[in-house]
C-alpha cells in the first residue's frame, strides 16, 4: 500500500496506493512505516519525498476504519517518527491533502503542491478533530487566528492560499513529484531542526482568550449543540499554552471525548450517505453506473416565479444557457432583471464574470424548439401543469426532456399529456433554488433510465446533492412533512405553543422549528392545497364534524391563522409576529395565544404541560414512521436516501445523522414502543400507527441501518 522507488540515485520516492483517495488505512500505515524504515536505513538515500498515486496526495484517516476496532500501527507515533528523521522529506501535494492527509504532510520538512490541490483539516465535519498532530503543528506553522479558523471550520483552502498562509513552501503548474525530488536533492545538506513543527514556539496572539471566547461564541450560535468545533478550540488552546507534549496529550483527550460519541457516528453516516444517494438503481435494474446522461447545453425554464428564478441561476452559473418563459410582459421584465441581479450578484461572491449572455427571455413557448431539457416551475396546479406540457410537447423536438419542478403532484399524470412520456420526470428544487443544494429527481414509471441518468447529472452539475425518488403525493421529503408538522398542531390544541414547540426542535439542531419555518415558506400555500384537497373552505360538508375530516382526526388552527389574513413573514403575521411585513425577527404574538385559548374553550379542551421528550417524540417518530412507510411502498431505496433529503431540503441537523439514524440511534423498539403509546392514546391518528416495516426490523432484532434494504421486500418497487 506504499510503493518505493529509488530516483536520481539518492531520493527515495514513496507512493501512497490506496485508491480512490489514498486514505491512511491500516495497510498504508504499515507500507508508510516499512517504506521510511527503508529509506532512513540505506546509506545512498539522501532525501525522501511521499506522494500520492493517481494524482492524490492523501484524503485522510480511513473514515471506514472507526466503525470497527483500531488496528495496525497507529498514526501519530508514525507520524511523529517520520518528523524525528535526520534525512530531509518533503511532500509531493497532488489533489487533496486533507486531514491526516495533511497531517502527514506537516511531518515532512518541506511542502510542494501543485497548483490545482486542496489542502484542508476537514475532521470537524465528521464530528472529530485533526487528531494525529493536526490542532498542534498547523497553529506552529500558521499562527493561532488562521489555524483556529481552518481547524474549526474544515474549510478546504487552494494551493495559492496554503501558499500565502504558509503552510506549503512552493506551488507549481509541473508533476508535483518531479518538482520535489529536485527540490528534496537541494534539501539534503540544509539543517532541519527548524523544519521540524513541533519544535517551534506558537506565535501566541496577545489577546488569546478574546479570540477564544470570540470563536466558541461564534460556534455555539452557529452549530448549537455540537461538540467537535468546541473541541477543537480547546486543542488549539492547548497548543498555544503547552508545550507541544502536553499539547498532543490534549489532542488525544479531547479525540477521546469524541471518537465513540453519537456525533462523530451520525456525521460519518451522512459523510457515506451524501454518496450512496448518488448510486440510484431504477426497478428495471438501470443503475447510476452502467447509465449514460445526455450532456444539456441549452435548457428552458417556464414560469419565473420564486422558484423558476432560482433554477435559471443554478442553470447558467454552470455554463449552460438559458431560455426563460413567461406568461406576462411585465412579470418577464421583473424576473429578468431579478435573474439578473441575482447572477451578478454570485459571480461576484465567486469572483468570476456573471454569464448573462447565457440568458434569454421569452413570452413564447415556440422559442423552445431546440432547447435539450426544460424545467416547468409554473404555479402548483396539475390542470396548468398538463396544458404546459400538452404544448411542449408539441413544441420541442422529440428527443427535449421535459421535467417538472412540482412539490408533490403527479409526475406519471403529466408525462401522460406528452408525445414522449419515457423522457418525462420531476426535478423538485428546493426555495430558494440556487442557494439550496437538494435536487428530488422524481422517476415516473415510464422514465427511462437515460432520463433519470440525464436529470441526476444535471443535478451534480448544477452543485446539487440528487436523490432519486418514486412517484407519489409529495414524493419522499414534503410526504414525510405532513405528519411531523400535524403533530405539532395536534401538540397546539393539546397545550404546547408555537415557540415552545420551535424551542424545542432548534434546540434539538434544526435550523428552524415547524413554526418558524412555516411562516417562512408562507402559510398561505399549504391552506390553498388544504381547500383544493377539500379538508377546509367552502366545500366541507357543515355536517363533518369539526375536528375530523375524511375519516380522520383533523387540526383546523392553521386555517384559522391564514383566515385572519396571517401568511407568515410576508405579511408580517403568521404563527408569530414581526416588525414588518417581509421581517425576519419572531416574536410570540399574544393574538396567537388569544386564538389557542379560545379554541381549546370551544372544543373542551384542558390544556396540559407536554413535555419535551413528548415534543421531540411525537415529531420526530412520526416523521421516521412515514419514512419507513415510504421505504416499504419502494419510493426511496434506502434509508440514506430520507436522511440525505432531510439534511438537505428540511435543516435536520447533521450531527443527528437524518430522521432515520437518528431512530436507529434511538434504538427500534424504543421508537416502535413510543409510537404505540402514542397511538393507544390518538387512536384516530394513523401517522402515530407503527409501520409495519418497523415492526418488521424490530421483530428481526433491529438490525443497524446498513442492514435495513436487505429486509425491505418491496412489493413493488418505484425506483
Ligand atoms: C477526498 C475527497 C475530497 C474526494 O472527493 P471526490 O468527490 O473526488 O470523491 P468522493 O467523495 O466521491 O470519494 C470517492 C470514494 O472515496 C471514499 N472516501 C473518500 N475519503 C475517504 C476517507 N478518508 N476514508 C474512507 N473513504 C473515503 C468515498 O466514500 C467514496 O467512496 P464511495 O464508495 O462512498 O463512493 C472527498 O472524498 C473527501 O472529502 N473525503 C473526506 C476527507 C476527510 O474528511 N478526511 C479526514 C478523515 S478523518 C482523519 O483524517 C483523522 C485524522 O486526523 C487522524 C486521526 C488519528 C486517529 C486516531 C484515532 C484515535 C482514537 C482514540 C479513541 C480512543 C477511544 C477508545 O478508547 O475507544
Amino acid at each position: 500500500m506504499a510503493r518505493y522507488e529509488l530516483v536520481k540515485r539518492s531520493v527515495a520516492l514513496i507512493t501512497l496506493t490506496n485508491p480512490p483517495v489514498n486514505s491512511l488505512s491500516s495497510a498504508v500505515r504499515h507500507g508508510i512505516a516499512k517504506t521510511m524504515d527503508r529509506a532512513l536505513s540505506d546509506p545512498k538515500v539522501t532525501a525522501v519525498v511521499i506522494c500520492g498515486e493517481n494524482g492524490r496526495f492523501c484524503g485522510g484517516a480511513d473514515i471506514r476504519e472507526f466503525a470497527g476496532p483500531l488496528r495496525g500501527p497507529p498514526l501519530l507515533p508514525l507520524l511523529d517518527s517520520i518528523e524525528a528523521g535526520d534525512k530531509p522529506v518533503v511532500a509531493a501535494i497532488e489533489g487533496v491533502a486533507l486531514g491526516g492527509g495533511l497531517e502527514l504532510a506537516l511531518v515532512c520538512h518541506y511542502r510542494i503542491a501543485h497548483s490545482k490541490a486542496r489542502l484542508g483539516l476537514p475532521e470537524v465535519t465528521l464530528g472529530l478533530l485533526p487528531a494525529a498532530g493536526g490542532t498542534q503543528r498547523l497553529p506552529r506553522l500558521i499562527g493561532i487566528p488562521a489555524a483556529l479558523e481552518l481547524i474549526t471550520t474544515g474549510r478546504h483552502v487552494s494551493s495559492q492560499e496554503a501558499l500565502k498562509l504558509g503552510i506549503v513552501d512552493q506551488v507549481t503548474e509541473h508533476n508535483a513529484c518531479e518538482v520535489a525530488v529536485e527540490f528534496a536533492l537541494r534539501a539534503v545538506a540544509k539543517p532541519l531542526s527548524s523544519r521540524r513543527l513541533s519544535a517551534l514556539t506558537v506565535p501566541c496572539p496577545p489577546d488569546l482568550d478574546a479570540l477564544l471566547e470570540a470563536v466558541t461564541m461564534q460556534i455555539q450560535k452557529k452549530a448549537r449543540g455540537v461538540m467537535a468545533p468546541l473541541a477543537c478550540v480547546q486543542a488549539v488552546r492547548a497548543a498555544a499554552t503547552m508545550p507541544y507534549s502536553q499539547g498532543i496529550k490534549r489532542e488525544s483527550e479531547l479525540m477521546a471525548t469524541l471518537f465513540n460519541s453519537g456525533q462523530a457516528r451520525a456525521l460519518q453516516y451522512s459523510f457515506f450517505a451524501e454518496r450512496t444517494a448518488g448510486k440510484w438503481t431504477l426497478p428495471s435494474g438501470a443503475q447510476w453506473n452502467d447509465t449514460k446522461p445526455r450532456e444539456i447545453r441549452s435548457a428552458a425554464v417556464i414560469g419565473l416565479g420564486t422558484m423558476g428564478r432560482g433554477i435559471a441561476v443554478s442553470l447558467a452559473r454552470v455554463g449552460i444557457s438559458v431560455i426563460a418563459v413567461e406568461s406576462d410582459r411585465k412579470l418577464m421584465e421583473s424576473g429578468r432583471q431579478m435573474v439578473i441581479g441575482m447572477l451578478e450578484r454570485d459571480a461576484k461572491r465567486r469572483g468570476v464574470s456573471a454569464s448573462l449572455n447565457l440568458l434569454k427571455f421569452t413570452l413564447s413557448l415556440q422559442d423552445l424548439k431546440d432547447v435539450d431539457l426544460v424545467i416547468e416551475a409554473v404555479f402548483e396546479d396539475m390542470a396548468l401543469k398538463k396544458r404546459v406540457f400538452q404544448e411542449l410537447s408539441k413544441v420541442c423536438r422529440p428527443t427535449t426532456l421535459l421535467c417538472s419542478n412540482t412539490s408533490g403532484l403527479d409526475v406519471d399524470a403529466l408525462a401522460g399529456v406528452t408525445d414522449r412520456p419515457q423522457l418525462v420526470s420531476g426535478m423538485h428544487f428546493f426555495s430558494p433554488a440556487h442557494v439550496m443544494k437538494l435536487l428530488e429527481v422524481v422517476c415516473g414509471p415510464r422514465s427511462s433510465s437515460e432520463t433519470i441518468a440525464t436529470a441526476m447529472s444535471l443535478g451534480k452539475r448544477m452543485g446539487k446533492v440528487s436523490v432519486a425518488v418514486g412517484n407519489c403525493p409529495g414524493f419522499v421529503g414534503n410526504r414525510m412533512l405532513k405528519p411531523y408538522s400535524d403533530q405539532a398542531t395536534f401538540l397546539l390544541e393539546e397545550g404546547a405553543t408555537p415557540e415552545q414547540i420551535d424551542k424545542v426542535l432548534e434546540d434539538f439542531g434544526f435550523a428552524m422549528g415547524v413554526f418558524r419555518m412555516s411562516d417562512l415558506a408562507g402559510l398561505d400555500v399549504g391552506w390553498r392545497v388544504r381547500k383544493e384537497s377539500g379538508l377546509t373552505g367552502p366545500d366541507v360538508d357543515p355536517k363533518n364534524p369539526p375536528r375530523r375530516r375524511q375519516g380522520r382526526k383533523y387540526c383546523p388552527i392553521p386555517d384559522m391563522v391564514c383566515e385572519q389574513g396571517r401568511f407568515g413573514q410576508k405579511t408580517g403575521r403568521g404563527w408569530y409576529m414581526y416588525d414588518k411585513p417581509g421581517g425576519t425577527n419572531a416574536k410570540p404574538d399574544p393574538l396567537i395565544q388569544n386564538l389557542l385559548e379560545t379554541y381549546r374553550g370551544r372544543y373542551g379542551i384542558k390544556p396540559r404541560n407536554i413535555t419535551e421528550q413528548e415534543i421531540i417524540e411525537r415529531c420526530l417518530f412520526a416523521l421516521a414512521n412515514e419514512g419507513f412507510r415510504i421505504l416499504k411502498d419502494g419510493i426511496a431505496a434506502q434509508p440514506e436516501d430520507i436522511d440525505v433529503i432531510y439534511q438537505f431540503g428540511y435543516g435536520f441537523p447533521r450531527h443527528r445523522g437524518g430522521p432515520m439514524f437518528y431512530a436507529s440511534m434511538v434504538g427500534l423498539e424504543r421508537v416502535l414502543e413510543r409510537l404505540e403509546h402514542y397511538h393507544q392514546a390518538h387512536p384516530d391518528v394513523s401517522h402515530l400507527e407503527p409501520s409495519p416495516l418497523l415492526k418488521k426490523l424490530v421483530a428481526c432484532g433491529s438490525p443497524p441501518i446498513q442492514k435495513w434494504r436487505e429486509h425491505i421486500k418491496t412489493i413493488h418497487s418505484h425506483l
